[in-house]
């Protein structure tokens, strides 16, 4: 009897234990998995509803954990807040700018000159002042202006014409020897020289064409789209064409140029036939009613026949419209003696109308105006001064010369 007693309570024991073991089994799954994760973005919306977890049934192995490092509150990014837009910021264009009217550029922008260039005109005011004008004198104001790349012939006659004034003058004030050099140098320049450029649209309603031609780097395509402003800024409704395929973004930039003013810029497939796009240009501005259009073209000056081939061709396809009206050469002026050798490749290969000349904030030798001038017969019609987008100024030469020697 003991015996069966003993068997019982061992019996209720042992259940009593196994029904225990079950409970905290149950209890321990009910648990969340421990982690050190407390905040976790958002899941992003799907479009589909999420299929349904199944339930977990008895048994079910649990979760496999997770790999992924748990993640503390500072590693965690928290979205970002959503930002409403509004139907009309959708649809808004930018604004447009105004560029600074083109009158008076010059005058504004001469500080940029006369901050690389005035010492020129202080070093030769100084000489002229000296007690003596002897003969040494006399060379090195010849080596100043030679300095200042204004060239060996147009150098040696404006030396000569200031020794026979003062000779005949007399009397050598400060500011007779100022008024004397301004005059020598604005006539050197040419005081009188048709500097307009052809932008206005044609007496049979074409529009004008305008060639922006030069090598690569000198400031083509920037010139080009301050270019653009200043025919904006005069009025005028403009169309770009985008003809140097050869430098991807210079398409990309002409075109920024042209958004900022609301002038549209025609395009062509990258590495694609300058030609072409040149074309498109103009048939594009006829059938637009446009005033002027602009082409910025590649330069590359490998060889005289390549750029002869290409230049050529641009020139000659776009002829089929009509006659092209300014073809203008973009010369960088710190490049010195190297830009009138470019100068004359390109006149042999097609007629310049006009020169640009850019980068003039950056030197001293603003003598290149009358050098290159002289070198190709063809006047300055406009100068760089910066790269802000209206520091393209109408070159006037009686501001240049008062921005030289100062007033
Ligand atoms: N300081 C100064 N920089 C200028 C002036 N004009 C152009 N630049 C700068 O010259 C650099 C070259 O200009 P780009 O217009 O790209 O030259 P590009 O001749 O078109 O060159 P490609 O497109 O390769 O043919 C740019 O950094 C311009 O901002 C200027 O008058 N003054």
């Amino acid at each position: 009897m003991e015996y069966v007693i003993l068997a019982v309570v061992i019996a209720v024991i042992a259940v009593g234990a196994v029904a225990g073991l079950v409970v905290s089994g149950r209890r321990r799954k009910e648990l969340p998995p421990k982690s050190t994760t407390t905040i976790a973005p958002p899941a992003p919306k799907a479009e589909a509803p999420a299929p349904q977890a199944e339930e977990p049934h008895v048994g079910d192995e649990a979760a496999p954990p997770r790999e992924a490092p748990a993640q503390t509150v500072e590693e965690v990014e928290l979205p970002a807040e959503p930002v409403e837009v509004t139907p009309e910021q959708v649809t808004e264009a930018p604004a447009l700018e105004v560029p600074e009217p083109t009158a008076g550029r010059l005058v504004r922008l001469r500080s940029r000159l006369s901050r690389s260039q005035n010492a020129l005109g202080k070093g030769l005011l100084t000489l002229l002042s000296r007690d003596r004008l002897d003969e040494d004198t006399w060379e090195e104001i010849e080596d100043t202006l030679l300095t200042a790349d204004i060239g060996v012939a147009p150098t040696q006659e404006l030396v000569e014409r200031l020794r026979t004034r003062v000779k005949v003058l007399g009397t050598r004030s400060p500011d007779e020897l100022r008024g004397l050099l301004r005059d020598e140098l604005v006539e050197l320049i040419g005081a009188d020289t048709d500097r307009s450029l052809h932008t206005a649209k044609q007496e049979d309603g074409r529009p004008a064409v305008l060639l922006v031609v030069g090598v690569n780097g000198v400031g083509k395509t920037t010139t080009s789209g301050k270019l653009g402003r200043v025919l904006v800024a005069d009025g005028r409704t403009v169309v770009l064409g985008a003809a140097d395929t050869f430098r991807a973004a210079a398409a990309d930039q002409l075109q920024t140029w042209g958004e900022r003013v609301g002038a549209r810029t025609v395009r062509g497939p990258e590495g694609g036939d300058p030609a072409s796009v040149a074309f498109d240009a103009v048939k594009e501005a006829i059938a637009e009613g446009a005033d002027t259009v602009l082409i910025d073209t590649a330069g590359r000056l490998h060889t005289k026949t390549g750029l002869m081939d290409e230049l050529g061709k641009v020139k000659r396809v776009v002829e089929k419209h009509g006659p092209v009206n300014e073809v203008l050469l973009v010369l960088d002026a710190t490049t010195g003696q190297n830009g009138l050798v470019q100068a004359r490749v390109f006149a042999e290969v097609v007629d310049i109308t006009g020169i640009v000349l850019t980068k003039l904030d950056g030197t001293a030798k603003g003598g290149i105006v009358v050098a290159v001038q002289r070198e190709l017969g063809v006047p300055v019609k406009l100068i760089g001064l910066g790269e802000g987008a209206d520091d393209l100024a109408p070159f006037e030469p009686g501001a240049f010369v008062d921005a030289l020697i100062g007033d």
